[in-house]
């Protein structure tokens, strides 16, 4: 007898099944301290193989992981584009396969999009935790695309601030990104105005070139520096890249992924699992970056939340 058919979870699924980002953040915490711990912490993830789409200015990412701790055997492809303005597809799409990690047989395939979008919160979600100043009050989002929304949404489901902006290269992206949202986001009309002041910075733009300059930034603030995936990518300064505590998901991705940490040639301070397993202090009194790339690991985490909760309703 074959196996069973594998299961397909779309959009909508995944949505109804991982309706808050939250939910993935004891998994989460977890995971991130088991890839930090080498071969001990039972993650089998190589650094992901990313393609360009020559003439078409695209990338396809490759990104399989085992997590022991969760039994979770998955591949993640992404694809995303610099340049989509006459097309309606958005700039990353993504699928998971989840395997039965028993016999390598396909159990699943989910959406990915909505995955990547929460995970990645969660994420930036637990290094705000860990790294922020005490007493923060002021919000800013650099972006106003998909990434902007999840964040937006774990951010402000787990802090209070007495203040959120937002800035967007297309000002009308920002408005309607205000006019959404659930509580009163302040748009403004330039990077810095957003962020002077600010205690908590996200950066979740498609730029190649920085549009956050330490010169602007808070002493003390904390930044979840998501976009420039690509070496020769830059969303900070070298004055912001120089003077602050760096953290990373993984040291080697940054090393070979992240154009703000290659170009500046900033030191890398921890690990965000080092931080997690308490190998590494938080310094949440310092001007902190997590620079994050994304992990395999976390959408392996992610669809077996999914597959579990969508199995145990059917
Ligand atoms: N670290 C991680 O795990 C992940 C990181 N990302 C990255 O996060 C960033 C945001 O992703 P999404 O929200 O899905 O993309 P999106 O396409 O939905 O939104 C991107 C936003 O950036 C703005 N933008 C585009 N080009 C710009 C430029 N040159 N300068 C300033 N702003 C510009 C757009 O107006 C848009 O509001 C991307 O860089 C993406 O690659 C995405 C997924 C996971
Ligand atoms: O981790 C991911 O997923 C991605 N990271 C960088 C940009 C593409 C998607």
């Amino acid at each position: 007898m074959g196996s069973a058919p594998p299961a397909f979870i779309g959009a909508e699924e995944v949505e109804k099944h991982l309706p808050r980002a939250s939910l993935l953040l004891p998994a989460l915490e977890a995971a991130l301290g088991n890839f930090s711990s080498g071969p001990a912490g039972g993650v089998v993830q190589p650094l992901r193989t990313v393609l360009a789409v020559p003439g078409h200015g695209g990338y396809l990412g490759v990104m399989p992981a085992y997590s022991a701790a969760d039994d979770a055997l998955t591949t993640k492809l992404v694809t995303f584009y610099e340049h989509l303005k006459d097309s309606p597809a958005p700039s990353h799409q993504a699928t998971v396969l989840l395997f039965d990690p028993r016999n390598g047989s396909l159990k699943a395939v989910l959406d990915g999009s909505v995955i990547t979008a929460k995970r990645t919160a969660a994420v930036s979600a637990i290094a705000t935790k860990l790294l922020m100043p005490a007493f923060a009050e002021v919000l800013c989002i650099l972006g106003a695309g998909v990434q902007a929304y999840s964040h937006y949404e774990i951010l402000t489901e787990l802090f209070t601030f007495k203040e959120v902006r937002i800035w967007n290269r297309s000002k009308e992206k920002a408005e309607k990104f205000a006019s959404s949202v659930h509580g009163p986001v302040r748009v403004c009309s330039s990077a810095q105005e957003a962020v002077v002041g600010a205690d908590v910075i996200v950066t979740v733009t498609m730029a190649a070139e920085p549009i956050l300059s330490g010169a602007w930034v808070k002493p003390g603030a904390h930044i979840n520096a998501v976009g420039a995936c690509r070496p020769n990518w830059r969303e900070l300064d070298d004055e912001l890249m120089k003077n602050c505590f760096l953290f990373v998901d993984s040291k080697e991705a940054a090393l070979t992924e992240s154009g703000d940490v290659i170009l500046s040639g900033a030191e890398i301070f921890a690990e965000l699992g080092e931080v997690l397993k308490g190998t590494k202090p938080a310094l949440p009194e310092k001007t902190t970056v997590f620079k994050s790339l994304g992990l395999a690991v976390e959408d392996a985490v992610a669809a077996k939340f999914v597959y579990d909760a969508w199995s145990a309703a059917n």
